[in-house]
């Protein structure tokens, strides 16, 4: 669980300390030092104290916080976090953390404040992702009140950190300026937010299983990043946007902003068919070939694989950090083996290649082909090519040459991309 020495993480520290024997999977306590402020190395000590009177397992990750400027720090110090945490603990491992309700109803309207759609007003789950840890709220339905007098009960002693009364932050304005007011005049306040966030989650899950069906009508795949324009107009535009949304998280990636997601509706899908328009934000670019839309990350294409005069034998042969290529035996098919023995060149389109496809009596362009299959135009700098004495005999991934062709009854190899 994710003890950060405040009282919310305390209470609920102390609660599982002094319950541990009901829980099956064994507790230990993660403290994460930011060191964004002078006193975090006594904040840690203070909470591998409060551990080890618990007798409690205890580790205390240091992190640098980087990337304030695009998120704020709040959210780049959770993120540090998380990345340190998701370390640590074992794919089947879950983090508990100790947001209560106020925290819920908060987020809420922050999130309003900034013109969130659903999926954010819907603020945090009692069960979340994050990439690939598992987070568990159990105080999400606890008022802070609640809280407190379990804290003084049970006399805990935690730390009050000051950046909390900072109202530069806008949580804390919220919480200082404005929450007073607010629940004076509505005593339920924190309750009706958070019930407000759970009927928006409810709705959240209803647009994503509409999303996780258009997804299948616009025939969208996840490996290429790819989906079909025309198939995409035939929906309604609040399904268009839903669907392109659902998609982008699909793979990872950070949402674009409402005019970024328009403008690739607009602007990228409506285009004439031979246009080459695009939309970047963050890393990623969306970018349409003939009727696809391709939504990817925008990766500098490395040539590091030059650095691999030639190939001797079926080993995978690392191309970036996502790409590698291997070999799969096969009785007829690919290169055969005694081509290796000269050693096989590794490079890229230079222009002008030709190849003799396997089954086909003449040579054609690289370039021809390229447009035949519907390679998109970004993607075909980066295919490698493999070369015997000068000759192209495999496009990796897409063909072999007749000329490297194994005898029927032989093994040949085919090159074959995989991701890492
Ligand atoms: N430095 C940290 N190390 C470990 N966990 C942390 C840390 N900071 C926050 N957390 C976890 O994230 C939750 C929410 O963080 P938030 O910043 O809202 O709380 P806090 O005010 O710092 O602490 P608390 O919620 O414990 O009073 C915490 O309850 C805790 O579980």
């Amino acid at each position: 669980m994710a003890y950060s020495g405040g009282m919310d993480s305390h209470v609920l520290l102390h609660f599982l300390a002094t319950h541990r024997e009901q829980f099956p999977q064994k507790i230990q306590i993660v403290h994460v030092d930011h060191q964004l402020q002078s006193q975090s190395a006594h904040w840690a000590e203070h909470c591998r104290q409060v551990a080890a009177s618990l007798h409690m397992p205890f580790h205390c990750l240091k992190v640098m916080v980087t990337d304030i400027n695009q998120s704020g720090l709040e959210s780049a110090a959770r993120t540090a976090r998380y990345q340190a945490i998701d370390q640590l603990i074992n794919d089947d491992g879950v983090l508990l953390t100790g947001q209560h309700l106020q925290d819920q109803s908060e987020t809420l309207m922050l999130q309003l404040l900034r013109g969130a759609g659903n999926r954010g007003l819907g603020a945090m789950k009692a069960i979340s992702q994050w990439q690939n840890l598992q987070i568990v709220r159990p105080l999400l339905t606890i008022s802070r009140e609640a809280l407190l007098e379990y804290a003084t009960t049970h006399q805990l002693q935690w730390i009050e950190d000051p950046s909390n009364q900072n109202t530069q932050i806008n949580r804390n304005f919220l919480r200082h300026q404005i929450w007073p007011l607010l629940q004076q005049r509505w005593p339920a306040l924190n309750r009706n937010l958070a019930r407000s966030a759970n009927n928006l989650q409810e709705s959240q899950i209803l647009l994503d299983e509409i999303a996780q069906e258009d997804l299948n009508s616009v025939e969208a795949d996840v490996i290429d990043g790819s989906l079909n324009i025309t198939k995409l107009h035939m929906l309604s535009a609040p399904r268009q946007r839903n669907v392109l949304r659902f998609f982008i998280k699909q793979l990872n990636m950070v949402l674009p902003s409402r005019i970024n997601l328009q403008r690739i509706l607009t602007e990228v899908c409506q285009a004439a068919v031979d246009g080459q328009p695009q939309v970047s934000w963050s890393q990623y670019i969306a970018r349409r070939y003939q009727n696809i839309l391709y939504i990817s990350t925008l990766t500098q294409h490395p040539l590091t694989v030059l650095s691999v005069n030639l190939i001797y034998d079926q080993q995978p042969i690392l191309l970036d950090a996502e790409r590698k290529i291997v070999w799969k035996a096969l009785k007829g098919k690919g290169i055969r083996a005694e081509l290796f023995r000269s050693g096989l060149a590794l490079t890229f389109r230079q222009g002008g290649e030709k190849i003799q496809l396997s089954g086909k009596s003449h040579h054609q362009s690289l370039k021809k082909l390229f447009q035949e299959w519907q390679i998109p135009v970004w993607q075909r700098d980066s295919i490698p090519l493999l070369f015997a004495s000068q000759q192209l005999v495999a496009i990796v991934g897409y063909a072999c040459a007749e000329t490297a062709k194994p005898l029927s009854d032989e093994t040949g190899w085919l090159p074959v991309i995989e991701q890492t």
